[in-house]
């Protein structure tokens, strides 16, 4: 779940694409990167890192033009060198950079096909490389010197024929102007919006709408699954259908923990998923045990705040601040290494005791997937005195690998996986554990205002809305990411495209 910004703008978009890349942050916190277009030529910044620290001001001096697209990197696929660092460029045709939110799951088949057919080179092993080179190769398959909105869209339908998985890409071809699409499943989100200035109207789009109400575009709304969008130089905007079936089933995770509580994916709101993710499992709690004894329900800062807000006030129990996050720490499930997951947790969180003296306190935690956090927070609980310490998720237990776009490729890793929820309890050391039920959970999201009928729900349910995992692909995941692997396979690649700024 990386973040990814276009802007076709008046003037230069540098500090809207600086501003918004640190609103998306928390999509991906590995390396982030820009590149923006003048005059035919293209200025590309990118490396390892937190947006702060690859952007200095020398740098943002020579990203000059009035569009371009940015991206904030979150590894699931190739390794975590800077050479995989996004937007990716490719000179041929025109001129093309991409930036890219998921992860392809037929890359192999189209590496074999770009370089055997399409006689294209890949230099690294990111999939968001392999994207890019379908579609430049599809769009010089149109065979235009000015290519128009036709070409674009009918390239972006090539690419659905050939990328399966999940992919919300933006894409800037030079000279002409950005194209976003999202895949016809629609698993990752992109929204696209507007804003008037003196010198006309700017576009933007993202991955969430909160970096577009920050930087004062209004929303116009989502990329529909299989749509895209394109916008000219010029600032024409033109938005085509190009899946032949396409099938809202967005990633139900993204509401759960990947997205900011004050955004609205698909005329959702995260805020009010999560409010309601509360009061389901507050209702679980008092089906389960009405007679409970939790005398203080206490989030697992941050994602969780908004869950259990909604369930200590269903409950009618006090909701309190246990813990205080340093807010210098960044997320620890996106870190990519156990070892600095691990370590994080401690760094981050510290209890304040009097909150858990002699108490029974309800922990609660958006999700609970390796058990990182879990295991320390409890035993952390119980060095502050708690008296009983339960512990409740606002999502099911995660018993599947992630195939589309969030890292955890191996069943090993997940603490649920072929447990009981009494097992899990034992192992994090909790008196007493609850999940959400998976149900509840696409009620609470699904079944507001807005409904949305069906979710990428694989983490809990093992079913891939592709239709095209089966459990050979999901050894080869796991044997070539899993965590042992990942440590092993940094190796330190330089760029070879564009010069770096
Ligand atoms: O079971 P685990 O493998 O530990 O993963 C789940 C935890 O990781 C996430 O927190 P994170 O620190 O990433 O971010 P947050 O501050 O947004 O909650 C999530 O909110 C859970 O707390
Ligand atoms: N989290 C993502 O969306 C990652 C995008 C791409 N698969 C990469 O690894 O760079
Ligand atoms: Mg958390």
């Amino acid at each position: 779940m990386c973040g990814i910004v276009g802007i076709v703008g008046k003037s230069n978009v540098n500090q809207a694409l600086f501003d918004a890349l640190t609103v998306l942050q928390h999509r991906g916190q590995d390396a982030a990167g820009m590149v923006t277009s003048q005059g035919g030529r293209l200025y590309l910044r990118k490396d390892n890192g937190l947006a702060r620290d690859v952007f200095r001001t020398r740098h943002m001096k020579e990203l000059i033009g009035n569009i371009g697209i940015a991206h904030v990197r979150y590894p699931t696929a190739g390794s975590s060198s800077m050479a995989e660092a996004q937007p990716f460029y490719v000179n041929s045709p025109y001129g093309i950079t991409l930036a890219h939110n998921g992860n392809l799951t037929n890359v192999e088949q189209l590496t074999k096909e770009i370089y055997e057919a399409d006689l294209r080179h890949v230099n690294t092993n990111s999939d968001s490389e392999v994207l890019l080179n379908v579609f430049a190769h599809e769009l010089a398959a149109r065979n235009k010197l000015q290519p128009d909105k036709e070409d674009v869209f009918a390239t972006v339908s090539r690419v659905f024929e050939r990328c399966q998985g999940g992919y919300a890409a933006v894409a800037m071809i030079t000279g002409y102007g950005i194209v976003a699409f999202r895949d016809p499943n629609g698993i990752r989100p992109v929204v696209y919006g507007q804003r008037q200035t003196e010198q006309g109207v700017e576009y933007m789009v993202a991955s969430e709408s909160v970096a577009l109400d920050v930087l004062g575009f209004s929303l116009i709304g989502d990329l529909a699954p299989g749509e895209a969008l394109y916008i000219t130089e010029q600032g024409e905007l033109h938005t085509r259908q190009c899946a032949k079936a396409p099938k809202l089933s967005p990633c139900i995770f993204e509401y759960v923990y990947l997205a900011r509580p004050d955004s609205i994916l698909d005329g959702v709101s995260v805020y009010k998923a999560r409010l309601r993710m509360g009061e389901k499992l507050a209702e679980k709690i008092l089906r389960e045990r009405p007679e409970h004894d939790i005398d203080v329900v206490i989030p697992i800062p941050d994602t969780s705040r908004t869950s259990a807000l909604e369930l200590a006030n269903i409950l009618g129990v006090k909701f309190r601040e246990g813990f205080v996050k340093n807010r210098y720490i960044g997320r620890t499930f996106i870190m990519p290494g156990q070892a600095a997951r691990k370590k994080s947790v401690r760094q981050k969180l510290n209890a304040i005791e009097q909150e858990f003296k002699g108490k029974n306190v309800m922990l609660v935690d958006d999700s609970i997937v390796r058990g990182t956090t879990c295991r320390q927070i409890i035993q952390m609980a119980r060095d502050a005195g708690a008296k009983n310490v339960y512990f409740c998720s606002a999502a099911p237990a995660v018993r599947y690998p992630n195939v589309y776009g969030i890292d955890m490729p191996s069943v090993h890793e997940l603490i649920a996986h072929n447990r009981t929820t009494e097992e899990v309890a034992e192992l994090i050391g909790a008196d007493w554990l609850l999940y959400q039920d998976l149900e509840d959970l696409k009620e609470a999201v699904g079944g507001g205002k807005v409904k949305i009928e069906q979710f990428d729900c694989a983490v809990f349910d093992g079913q891939y809305v592709t239709g095209d995992i089966d459990a050979e692909y999901l050894q080869r995941l796991e044997d070539t990411r899993n965590d042992l692997v990942k440590n092993g396979a940094q190796v330190a690649n330089s760029i070879i495209e564009l010069h770096n700024s």
